[in-house]
C-alpha cells in the first residue's frame, strides 16, 4: 500500500521499501536567491574531518550544524555541537514543518563549492534519529544529481536532479533500505547549499 504523509497527488520516487517525494519549487526563485545569499554569507562554514577506515580524512565539502542547544549530533565517527538556530533557519524550518507536519530539532548544512565537492554513498540511520526518520532536504544554488540505490542489492539506481528551491522529503523505510550520494561532476558548476532537517529523539 502506498500512503503518503504529505500530498496524495505527489508521486513516491522509490519503487518499494520507503517513500521519497520531490517538491521542485518549494520556495520561489526570489526567496531561494535570498536564502542562498544569506546562508552562504552567514553560516559558520568549515571543512571538517571524518573517520574512514580508521583514518581521519577531510570531507570534500564545507559543513555546519545548527540545532537545539546541548544536543550534539554526529556521523562517520565525528560529533558536532550545534550552533544556535539563525533567523533564516528558523523561518525555513517553520515553513517545512507546516507543510510536512514533521517537527525538526537540527539542520545539517552542506556547501558544495563546485563540481569537485561531493558526498559518498551513505544512509542517515543513526540510532538517535529513531526507527524510520523523516528527513527534509532543501537545495539552493547549482543543480546537483542526487542518487539513490537499494542498500542490499546496490540496484534500482534512481537519479534526481535537485534544483534551486526544491524540497526532497525522505520518510518511511528510506534510510534503512536505500542509500544516497551526491557524486562529483566535471561540469563547471557554481556552489550549491543543501540543508537536511532532522529530528533527534
Ligand atoms: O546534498 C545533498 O543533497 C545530500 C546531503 C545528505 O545526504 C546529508 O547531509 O546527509
Ligand atoms: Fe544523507
Amino acid at each position: 500500500m502506498q500512503h503518503s504523509l504529505f500530498h496524495s497527488d505527489t508521486k513516491n520516487l522509490l519503487p518499494f521499501q520507503g517513500e521519497t517525494f520531490l517538491y521542485p519549487n518549494f520556495f520561489t526563485r526570489e526567496k531561494s536567491d535570498f536564502y542562498f545569499q544569506q546562508l552562504a554569507e552567514t553560516l559558520a562554514w568549515k571543512q571538517e574531518p571524518i573517520r574512514m577506515f580508521g583514518k581521519l580524512v577531510m570531507q570534500p565539502r564545507l559543513t555546519a550544524l545548527y540545532g537545539d542547544p546541548d544536543r550534539p549530533y554526529g556521523y562517520s565517527g565525528i560529533s558536532m555541537v550545534p550552533l544556535d538556530w539563525t533567523d533564516d533557519l528558523v523561518e525555513m524550518r517553520k515553513a517545512i514543518e507546516e507543510f510536512t507536519g514533521v517537527r525538526f530539532t537540527h539542520v545539517l548544512c552542506n556547501l558544495y563549492r563546485d563540481g569537485q565537492d561531493s558526498m559518498g554513498w551513505h544512509r542517515d540511520n543513526e540510532a538517535v534519529l529513531g526507527k524510520n526518520p523523516s528527513i527534509a532536504s532543501m537545495t539552493f544554488g547549482a543543480t546537483r544529481m542526487f542518487q539513490l540505490r537499494h542498500y542490499e542489492t546496490k540496484g534500482n539506481k534512481i537519479d534526481i536532479p535537485l534544483t534551486h528551491g526544491s524540497l526532497l522529503m525522505m520518510t518511511g523505510e528510506s534510510q534503512h533500505q536505500w542509500e544516497h550520494q551526491i557524486p562529483k561532476t566535471k561540469k563547471n558548476l557554481g556552489p550549491r547549499i543543501n540543508l537536511t532537517f532532522r529530528k533527534l529523539l
